[in-house]
């Protein structure tokens, strides 16, 4: 395993005095909330999603409220190089909200602390606490004010501050972008422990740097997070391709079509599957309903080693008129041009359609694979690369798939905040490619770094060819490929850290900055 290879230092006389150094400046910081020495009571924060590395650290705590974080960044401060990791759900896949030796905050003790409806010039918002579930924001939205965000994840059982952190991407980007287009207000505790309100106009640097900005410059305690009136009912939509360029066709006419008047989809998604009748990888993957299974039979001879699924979902009410949500799919898909016999689709509650990723976890957690390793790809690659990818990537190297869903759908930079931190190819149209992993335990999976190493042959032949591409949830070793990853917003990025978490202390698992010591 990696996380053996990765753990790099051994124990040390110093680190051994550092832990003494540890439960002395912990037992000082009179929080509201809790503490506990170790990896926490069950082990949980040395570990994550990934279960690729494995970081132990000195302690756990559970603040309470922004108060509580800011002592807990102060006292690291004022140590000799105590790091620490704000935690939301820990499902990053490299060691990203770990912190070797170092304080890590589960911030998931924090998310009961805000959720209040506010309107702002005819806009509704809700503020939420950065360690609260997407879905429970989704619940209690719903049901107290029958609103909702408009821009979310696939799977939702991720906080607020940890999707926040990165960008937040699903199927309805293409219109919203993606979540970091979705908040007008934080509040942040900095590297420097200072408890600071920011927006566009408060604080804009620390607003845009925070969003995407990988937890580096402080950590989110409160969002404001913009939302729509929710929507009883969802209409779910799969069509089949057999060919990249018809699917990438009809994926683009979607997202870039006006939302004028006439109604379009609200979700468009889609991605790869192998032509063959693998349970995981195959056929079986792409029905909605048991009743309703996949007919080989009706694919066309030219159809090669892997076929395309576009998916889209069409929001209506309970007391809307069926026939006019039938009229209103058929017109939408009557431009599409996927294989007719081919099509699948349900109508499902919003609620359940938003929580879909989470009735296949309770599958995946009863077969285990939802426990085992997942080292998993994210990439954002160009309209003029893609369909190079789908060559060399999905045709040949990955043609036999990769034991869980691979993701690929288009969405639009104009709907991205070039002044936040998140990284972007420069294309206005460019695709969320996403890996999902999944190894079963039996039979015997192939070893993580096999998988680990098919993901940096990808890299390797995305650089080779010079693809406009950036990795999302991005992993590096080095500074130097951070500088890479940021290109001309490095300067930036260092700038920013420089301001607000000048020792290095926050998200040390990033691997961007070193801890620096006490002026
Ligand atoms: C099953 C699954 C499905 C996913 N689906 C999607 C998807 O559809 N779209 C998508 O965009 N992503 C998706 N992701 C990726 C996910 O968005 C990121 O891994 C996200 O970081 C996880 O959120 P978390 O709350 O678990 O954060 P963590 O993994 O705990 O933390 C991630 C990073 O954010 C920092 N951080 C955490 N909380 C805060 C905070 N309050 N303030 C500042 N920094 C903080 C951490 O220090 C760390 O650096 C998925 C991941 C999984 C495992």
């Amino acid at each position: 395993m990696i996380a053996c290879l990765e753990r790099y230092v051994h124990e040390t006389d110093a680190e051994s005095r550092q832990d003494d150094d540890v439960s002395s400046i912990c037992k000082t910081l009179d929080l509201q909330g809790s503490i506990e020495f170790g990896g926490g009571s069950t082990g949980f924060a040395d570990k994550d999603f990934g279960g690729v590395y494995s970081f132990e650290p000195s302690a756990v705590i559970r603040p309470s409220c922004a108060d509580d974080v800011a002592r807990v960044v102060k006292a690291a401060s004022r140590s000799s190089n105590l790091t620490v990791a704000a935690r939301g759900n820990g499902h990053s896949i490299n060691g990203q909200a770990m912190a070797h030796r170092g304080l890590v905050l589960d911030m998931r003790s924090t998310e009961d602390n805000h959720f209040k409806l506010l309107t702002i010039n005819g806009v509704y918002y809700v503020d939420v606490s950065g360690g609260a579930l997407w879905e429970d924001v989704l619940k209690r939205c719903v049901l107290e004010f029958g609103m909702a965000p408009r821009s979310w994840t696939d799977y939702l059982s991720l906080t607020v501050g940890g999707t926040l952190s990165n960008a937040g991407v699903s199927g309805q980007a293409f219109r919203y972008g993606p979540q970091t287009s979705n908040v007008t207000e934080l509040e942040v505790v900095t590297g420097k422990g200072d408890v600071l309100i920011c927006s566009e106009n408060e604080n804009p640097e620390l607003f845009f740097g925070v969003l995407g900005g990988l937890g580096q410059f402080g950590v989110i305690t409160r969002a404001r997070v913009v939302l729509q009136s929710a929507p009883d009912m969802v209409r779910w939509i799969r069509v089949v391709y057999s060919e990249f360029d018809e699917f990438t066709q009809d994926a683009e006419l979607l997202v870039t079509q006006p939302v004028k008047g006439e109604s379009s989809f609200d979700y468009v998604e889609g991605f790869v599957f192998v032509n063959s009748d693998d349970r995981v990888n195959g056929w079986p993957s792409v029905s909605l309903d048991p009743k309703h299974g996949f007919e080989p039979d009706f694919l066309p001879p030219t159809a090669g080693s892997v076929l395309y699924c576009l998916e889209v979902a069409l929001h209506y009410n309970s007391d809307d008129n069926l026939s006019a949500v039938d009229t209103v799919v058929s017109r939408l898909l009557g431009r599409l041009g996927f294989n007719r016999n081919l099509k699948f689709q349900v109508d499902v509650s919003y609620v359940d359609f938003l929580l879909r990723v989470k009735r296949a976890e309770e599958q995946a957690k009863a077969s285990r694979i939802w426990d085992s390793p997942h080292p998993w790809l994210n990439m954002f690659v160009s309209k003029s690369d893609i369909a190079e990818f789908d060559r060399a990537v999905f045709k040949k190297i990955l043609k036999d798939g990769i034991g869980g869903p691979m993701l690929v759908y288009p969405v639009l930079r104009s709907k991205w905040d070039n002044r936040t931190s998140v990284m972007v190819p420069d294309e206005e149209i460019f695709y969320l490619v996403a890996l999902l992993r999944f190894t079963c335990p039996n039979p015997k999976p192939p070893s993580v770094e096999k998988l680990v190493a098919q993901n940096h042959e990808i890299i390797q032949y995305c650089n080779k060819r010079g693809s406009d591409f950036k990795l999302y949830l991005p992993h590096y070793k080095s500074q130097e490929e951070w500088k890479n990853h940021f290109g001309n917003q490095w300067t930036r990025f260092v700038e920013m850290k420089a301001c607000f978490d000048p020792m290095a202390i926050l998200s040390p698992g990033q691997n961007i900055f070193s801890r620096l010591p006490q002026p």
